[in-house]
């Protein structure tokens, strides 16, 4: 793996028991990308970030972060990953600043400035025991904790699902400003899209086990299309074109609905006959056809 890469995974298979959820799965992770990681319930976001961070041991294929084997991370290479997971991991019977005080401990990089300012701003009671701050807290608390050593890779599993929106916006604001700054990699589950509309360059959608697509999320409202007429006809445009469908679904009387993506300054993207209606789509849409 070059250097150039904070993480990737090749021909990634992870099942629990018959169940298989994540199938041959390819990924990478370039420095300083935001990624959005989008997916259905069950779908396997969770199992994906978990194998990303070595946390759980897939049947084949493998996983490199800052170009070691993730299960076998280093301290060094540890110290450069800042993970929030969906269910919180915070001590509960230790206060925010026993807690803090505990985890600087154990990172050579810590930024106190950073981590003060935002449990004023976010207003964490620092001697309070954690059971006894809120879900909302407690989650902003993890999220402080994730980002006070200033990690390379900073991997969060829906980290503002509950969020209010003022909290939402303070963190993907704080968020945008970690990967400006120090162009931090960052990758999010999250199901709530406008967030994604307000932070994520990048979006991937995780179907059937696998990374279907992974592009900046303005080029694809850019880029992709709608297209719908006959089956026969839509078919023989997309050959001429030379383009894959991304998605296909049958609609009534011979026709059919594809989604396409045309490379940008593409001029074939207005070009369709007279029994094909070709349309841009939203983000809502996108989530629904492609994951
Ligand atoms: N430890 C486990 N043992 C057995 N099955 C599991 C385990 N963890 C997850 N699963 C199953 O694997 C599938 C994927 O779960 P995962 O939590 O990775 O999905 P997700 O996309 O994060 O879901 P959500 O959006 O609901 O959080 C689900 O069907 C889940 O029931």
């Amino acid at each position: 793996m070059s250097n150039s890469v904070t993480a990737q995974m090749q021909g990634l298979s992870l099942s629990y028991g018959q169940q298989k959820v994540l199938s041959d799965l390819d990924w990478q992770l370039l420095p300083g990308q935001v990624v959005g990681l989008l997916g259905r319930n069950g779908a396997g976001k969770t199992s994906l970030l978990e194998t990303l961070l070595g946390l759980r041991e897939p049947q084949t294929g493998r996983v490199q972060v800052f170009g070691q084997t993730a299960a076998e991370l280093d301290d060094a290479g540890r110290a450069r990953v800042g993970y929030v997971p969906q269910q919180s991991d915070l001590f509960e019977g230790f206060t925010p600043a026993q807690l803090l005080r505990y985890f600087r401990s154990f990172y050579p990089r810590w930024n106190e400035a950073k981590v003060e300012g935002l449990m004023s701003r976010w207003d964490i009671a620092r001697d309070k025991p954690i059971a006894k701050l809120s879900g909302g807290q407690q989650q902003r608390l993890s999220i402080i904790r994730a980002l006070a050593h200033e990690p390379d890779l900073l991997v969060l599993d829906e980290p503002v699902a509950s969020l209010d929106p003022a909290g939402r916006r303070d963190f993907l604001r704080e968020l945008v400003d970690q990967v400006l700054d120090r162009g931090t990699t960052v990758v999010f589950s999250t199901h709530i899209l406008s967030d994604l509309e307000r932070v994520a360059f990048n979006v991937a959608f995780l179907k059937q086990g696998r990374i279907v697509l992974q592009a900046p999320l303005d080029e694809l409202l850019d880029e992709v299309r709608v297209l719908s007429g006959p089956s026969a006809e839509l078919q023989a445009l997309i050959a001429a074109q030379g383009l894959r469908a991304l998605h296909r679904s049958p609609l009534e009387g011979g026709r059919e609905r594809c989604l396409l993506r045309y490379p940008q300054a593409s001029s074939s993207s207005g070009q369709v006959p007279a029994s094909v209606s070709s349309e841009r789509i939203n983000l809502e849409d996108l989530f629904m056809e492609l994951t």
